[in-house]
């Protein structure tokens, strides 16, 4: 049965990147989907808009949708404080499969819990089965037009406290207009912008960073 583009990604890193290190894990992933195969990586443009993120909440409990291969997973728990954690939700079971040999092999596995299923149906759970209290940062990175209904969700869980903040990825590619249109509008989040560009490609893609003013 031949493998599939996720499959041959891990298999690239396994046999090329050097276990327990974060870095050279994520290197392995960009240098392998910019001259192999494209994959909807954050990347290492977009990244580094991620990590001044990360670096500036410096977040005890952090959430991300939409784990996939794990790379922005691995990307988020090496810049964690000791302690820290960061919950990845994924409802397809290969890619979750690969994204947690992925976390291993990068020895972040302490830091992160992969939560297998849709995310609306994980987050109404964080609260009582995962005990969370509440989110420091979320990063949105899983089907665009989610964003809104689990911001939405986020909110009727009592997951975001002042100052909470979201960054979400693919604003401008694929996009995610609906997104945009609601939290920008929306009293109760300050937006900011980051212009960029897609992954591995010359064209222009943006992250939003919004912070939840209670
Ligand atoms: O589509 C993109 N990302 C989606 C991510 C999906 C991952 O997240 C998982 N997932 C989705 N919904 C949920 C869910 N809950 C919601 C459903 O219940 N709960 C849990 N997991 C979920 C999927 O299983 C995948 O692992 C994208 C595209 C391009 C792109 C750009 C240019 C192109 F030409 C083509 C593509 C670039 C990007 O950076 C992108 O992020
Ligand atoms: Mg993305």
């Amino acid at each position: 049965m031949n493998q599939t583009k996720e499959q041959r990604i891990l298999n690239f890193v396994l046999q090329n990147a050097v276990r327990g290190d974060p870095c050279s894990v994520l290197d392995t992933i960009d240098k392998y989907c910019s001259q192999k195969e494209w994959a909807m990586n954050v990347g290492d443009e977009k990244g580094l808009i991620l990590d001044k993120t990360v670096e500036e909440v410096n977040p005890s409990v952090a959430l991300e949708l939409g784990t996939y291969c794990g790379y922005s997973a691995v990307r988020i728990a090496r810049l964690l404080k000791a302690g820290a954690y960061l919950l990845t939700v994924e409802f397809n079971p290969e890619f979750a499969a690969i994204a947690k040999q992925m976390i291993e092999f990068a020895g972040v596995q302490d830091k992160v819990k992969l939560l297998e299923g849709p995310s609306e149906e994980i987050i109404p759970q964080l609260k009582k089965k995962y005990e969370v209290d509440t989110l420091d940062f979320v990063f949105l990175d899983h089907w665009k037009d989610r964003y809104t209904p689990d911001t939405i969700l986020l909110q009727e869980c009592n997951l975001l406290r002042k100052g909470s903040v979201l960054l979400a990825d693919n604003i401008i590619f694929p996009g995610a207009p609906e997104f945009l249109n609601y939290i920008r509008n929306n009293p109760h989040f300050q937006c900011t912008n980051y212009p960029s560009h897609l992954e591995y490609m010359k064209v222009g893609d943006a992250m939003e960073k919004a912070v939840f003013l209670g």
